[in-house]
């Protein structure tokens, strides 16, 4: 269906829940997918490189993005700034490409908003405990960061309902297989009702 558009889907959960795990482990399985890339004002981690794992921008940059309504929506998370470009966005899915946003809640609320048609996906953790020993164990966090992340958490979880989907990160594997379940039955659900489809069966005389 070439000049179909693709598919939008937002993934979000808590963090440390393994949202970029889990999503990178699923690009791998299907290239075809594509990683719509966050500015921030966050530091960059050890190992993340710009262009990469985000756009690093100053705070003046990101705010005067949003002044000139670059972005698809932006949050601020546990004191910074967190937004998805809204070109790459709108002009990957015109070309045909499903695209991945990884998000926190607040983000996914605002487009959810904007895209209804979206799919949205929580990632959700097999315990707080499981949750907390995640992100405490990636050794990225300070521990008064991991602190406001899991009372932010505790905040995401109750938003649960709001989202299409919710997956269980108990295995990367499982959650990837599950995900890909997901990517397939949205596709399907679309061809069933696209005009294209219908007409690519042509005519037939009975
Ligand atoms: N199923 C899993 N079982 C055990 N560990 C996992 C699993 N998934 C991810 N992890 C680990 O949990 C930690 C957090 O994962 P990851 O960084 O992918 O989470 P995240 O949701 O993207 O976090 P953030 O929102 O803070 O960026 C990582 O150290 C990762 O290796
Ligand atoms: N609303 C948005 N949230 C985003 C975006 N990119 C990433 N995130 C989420 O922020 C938190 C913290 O990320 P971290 O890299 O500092 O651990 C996490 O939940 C990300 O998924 C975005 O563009 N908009």
């Amino acid at each position: 269906m070439e000049d179909e558009k693709g598919i939008l889907f937002i993934l979000s959960g808590p963090s440390g829940v393994g949202k970029g795990t889990v999503r990178k482990a699923l690009f791998e399985q299907d290239p075809a997918l594509q990683y719509s890339i966050s500015v921030t004002t966050r530091k960059p981690r050890v190992g993340e490189t710009n262009g990469v794992d985000y756009f690093f921008k100053s705070k003046e940059e990101v705010e005067e993005m949003i002044e000139q309504n670059e972005l698809i929506e932006y949050a601020e998370y546990v004191g910074n700034y967190y937004g998805t470009p809204k070109a790459y966005v709108e002009e990957t899915l015109k070309a045909g490409k499903d695209v991945f946003l990884e998000i926190e809640v607040q983000g996914a609320m605002q487009v959810k908003k904007n895209f209804p048609e979206g799919v949205f996906i929580f990632l959700f953790p097999p315990s707080l405990e499981e949750l907390k020993n995640r992100i405490i164990d990636r050794g990225t966090e300070t521990e008064n960061l991991v602190k406001n992340r899991l009372l932010e958490a505790k905040k995401e979880i109750d938003m649960m309902d709001e989202y299409d989907y919710v997956v269980v990160n108990d295995q990367v594997k499982k959650a990837v297989s599950r995900i890909q379940s997901i990517v397939v039955s949205e596709h399907c659900k679309r061809e069933r009702v696209s005009k294209q489809y219908k007409k690519a069966l042509g005519r037939v005389d009975l």
